[in-house]
């Protein structure tokens, strides 16, 4: 949906003018629609109906305003920590609607998910698996588990975010999966429900999930012939979105095409984990320009957003498009990289834009809404920005710019040797 909109050449968020949300609380900063994560659940919910369920991976977005947005809408959340349980609880979600997936979940974060009552764990390895018999038997509790299988299917995006090949550190390799099924089968304390896998992020193309599918139907057959009925499928996240000119499938398509291969298995409800294709279109970051410069060859847009604000770009090379909001800038058209004040040559949040730019110009970086403040850091000492939800013709701060205060917290001196 259309959620960025010029008004009188002026970048608009849903009714807001991104140049008053700068105003008020101040760049660099990240901006959400309501609106738009709202539509983008819905291209989901719309197709996949109960018993069939979504979970938003808390991971691409966690600040608790978007979780609640989401939990009021219905949503299951898939969490990779314990903080990321509590967030969802926090915002409102409902413990029975988490999955909880991660390679390495200590004995406090399973304890933690037993305790209230998480809907399931998706478990990533043999020995994860005694854990959570462990401890479920040592608390009278029953964990309900999927499996998570590594399919080994080729997700054709970027080596860092490819997940569900042989040499990934994720999940359960297929040829080793019934062997813990029927070890599970015999734990005490587990109950097996389903069986999960995530092949990789920014996914452009159906072929990959397809074939994923059809390697863990091979793998529910299996179990079948071994009286292990599985209530549920979980294809994990990973449908990409348009950064700038990639095409993936349309929502209905994907999710279409899956259940299509799902109508001979009329007892297995699926479950998808999306989390870049529910926010990332429905944010922004802004951030103001602090200088230009020249230095005989090569142009320098250098902003007050940095990789520490958001990583992708220095992490992955990704693409962010980047604009100015005045869309009708008399500014004079400059050809270079905009880089931030991190000191490190990677600090770039583009490289090679061609913008109409002047200092003190107030660009938003698009698609920032998944992956961005949450893998923001502190590096340099540079306070996180704020957050701010756009409803309607509203401004929400969802999340105060962290101060000086917040960045040392918990930091102490050193007794004086002299006076100690
Ligand atoms: C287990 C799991 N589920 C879901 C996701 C969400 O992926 P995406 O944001 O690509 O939809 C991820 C992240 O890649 C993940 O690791
Ligand atoms: N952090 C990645 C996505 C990986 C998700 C984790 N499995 C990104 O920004 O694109």
């Amino acid at each position: 949906m259309l959620i960025m909109k010029e008004i009188e050449g002026v970048l608009h968020f849903e009714d807001v003018a991104l140049p008053a949300v700068a105003e008020q609380f101040a760049t660099p900063c990240y901006v959400y629609s309501k609106a738009a994560i709202t539509a983008n659940w819905q291209a989901f919910s719309e197709q996949l109906p109960a018993p069939h369920k979504i979970c938003f991976a808390v991971k691409a977005n966690s600040n608790l305003a978007v979780l609640q947005v989401l939990a009021e809408l219905g949503a299951g959340f898939d969490v990779v920590s314990g903080g990321e349980i509590a967030r969802v609880l926090r915002a409102g979600g409902k413990a029975r609607d988490i999955v909880f997936s991660g390679v390495a979940k200590s004995d406090a974060e399973i304890r933690y998910a037993l305790s209230q009552g998480i809907g399931q764990f998706n478990v990533e390895s043999d020995a994860e698996l005694e854990r959570i018999s462990e401890i479920a038997t040592g608390m009278g509790l029953t964990a309900q588990i999927s499996l998570r299988v590594n399919p080994d299917v080729d997700a054709k995006t970027h080596p860092y975010i490819a997940t569900g090949l042989e040499d990934n550190k994720f999940g359960i390799p297929m040829q080793d999966a019934l062997a813990t099924y029927l070890r599970a089968a015999k734990l005490p304390g587990i109950s097996i429900v389903g069986a999960d896998c995530h092949i990789g992020s920014q996914l452009t193309e159906l072929a990959p999930f397809l074939a994923a599918l059809e390697r863990m139907l091979a793998l529910v057959d299996t179990l079948a012939e071994h009286d292990i009925q599985l209530r549920h499928i979980d294809m994990g996240g990973g449908l990409g979105v348009t950064y700038s000119d990639e095409q993936p499938p349309q929502v209905a398509a994907y999710i279409q095409a899956m259940l299509a291969r799902l109508e001979d298995y009329p007892h297995l409800a699926l479950y998808l984990e999306p989390g870049r294709a529910i926010v990332a279109n429905a944010g922004v970051l802004l951030t103001r320009v602090e200088y230009l410069k020249f230095n005989g060859h090569k142009h320098f847009i250098m902003v007050d957003a940095g990789m520490n604000d958001l990583l992708r770009p220095a992490l992955y090379q990704a693409h962010h498009d980047i604009v100015n909001v005045d869309c009708h800038s008399k500014a004079a058209s400059i050809t270079g990289d905009v880089v931030g004040p991190v000191c490190e040559t990677g600090d770039f949040l583009g490289q090679n834009r061609t913008l109409k730019v002047q200092a003190g110009d107030l660009l938003a970086v698009k698609s920032a809404g998944a992956y961005g403040f949450t893998m923001s850091s502190n590096y340099n000492t540079r306070p996180k920005p704020a957050e701010v939800m756009i409803a309607g013709a509203q401004m929400h701060l969802v999340r105060a710019r962290e101060t000086l205060e917040d960045v040392w917290r918990g930091e102490t001196l050193i007794p004086n040797e002299a006076k100690a």
